[in-house]
């Protein structure tokens, strides 16, 4: 007999942490731990994790993209750090030097969300692209950013989506795997045309 588990499509998932300080030792990184923990309750589908933690260096962290993309073929790449108007504070560049496409809407509803945490929100950066059959995502550098970008505001008045919601579809359409989601933790959002029977 089949494992039903077994039937969700495996997810490779890059997880990059840009940040001088952790990449050096001077304190412990918490953002692929951060990262890990919220995918890894978010998601039903089994993942295979491609971590990297680097410094704040434009051509490092294109070359880390590129690598996790073509070689290690991520699916989706989640980065944290370096994203707000300090001089070493390249993560978008060096994010857009390997886009396809460029998708606005991640880093606008980013903003959106995190002015209900912060007024410091507007100085993130953040950008998503599309490259080849992958989604990369940049997200703050904060580690308490990771989960209030990427989950909203669900029960707020009025609510305010997070941007995961919409992860599973952007994936389905540049042809990558199926994601599902844990629905009290992140209710993603495809259009009926777009779903498979539920489980
Ligand atoms: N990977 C990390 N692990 C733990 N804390 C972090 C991490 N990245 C950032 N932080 C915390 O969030 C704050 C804001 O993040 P930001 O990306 O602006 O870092 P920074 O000040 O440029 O320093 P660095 O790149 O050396 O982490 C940091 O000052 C630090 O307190
Ligand atoms: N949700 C959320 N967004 C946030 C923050 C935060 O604490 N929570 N910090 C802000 C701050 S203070 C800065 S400077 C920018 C850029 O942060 P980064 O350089 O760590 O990427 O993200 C902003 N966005």
């Amino acid at each position: 007999m089949t494992d039903a588990s077994q039937a969700f499509d495996p997810v490779r998932i890059g997880v990059v942490s840009v940040s001088d300080r952790a990449s050096s030792g001077t304190y412990a990184d918490q953002g692929i731990p951060a990262l890990q923990d919220w995918l890894g309750r978010a998601l039903r589908n089994p993942i295979t994790w491609e971590p990297r933690l680097i410094p704040d260096d434009e051509a490092t962290i294109s070359a880390t993209l590129r690598e996790l993309v073509d070689d290690a073929r991520c699916d989706l790449v989640l980065t944290t750090g370096g994203t707000g108007p300090a001089p070493r504070d390249v993560t978008p560049e060096a994010t857009l030097a390997v886009a396809t496409k460029v998708m606005p809407g991640f880093g606008e509803q980013m903003r959106r969300i995190s002015l209900a945490f912060v007024p410091t929100a507007i100085l993130s950066r953040q950008v998503a692209v599309i490259r080849g059959r992958a989604l990369i995502v940049n997200l703050p550098g904060q580690p308490k950013s990771i989960a209030e970008t990427l989950e909203g505001l669900p029960n707020g008045t009025p609510p305010v989506p997070g941007i995961f919601a919409a992860v599973p579809y952007c994936i389905d359409l540049i042809g990558g795997p199926y994601i599902e989601t844990d629905e009290a933790v992140c209710k993603a959002f495809r259009p009926k045309s777009a779903l498979r029977p539920p489980r």
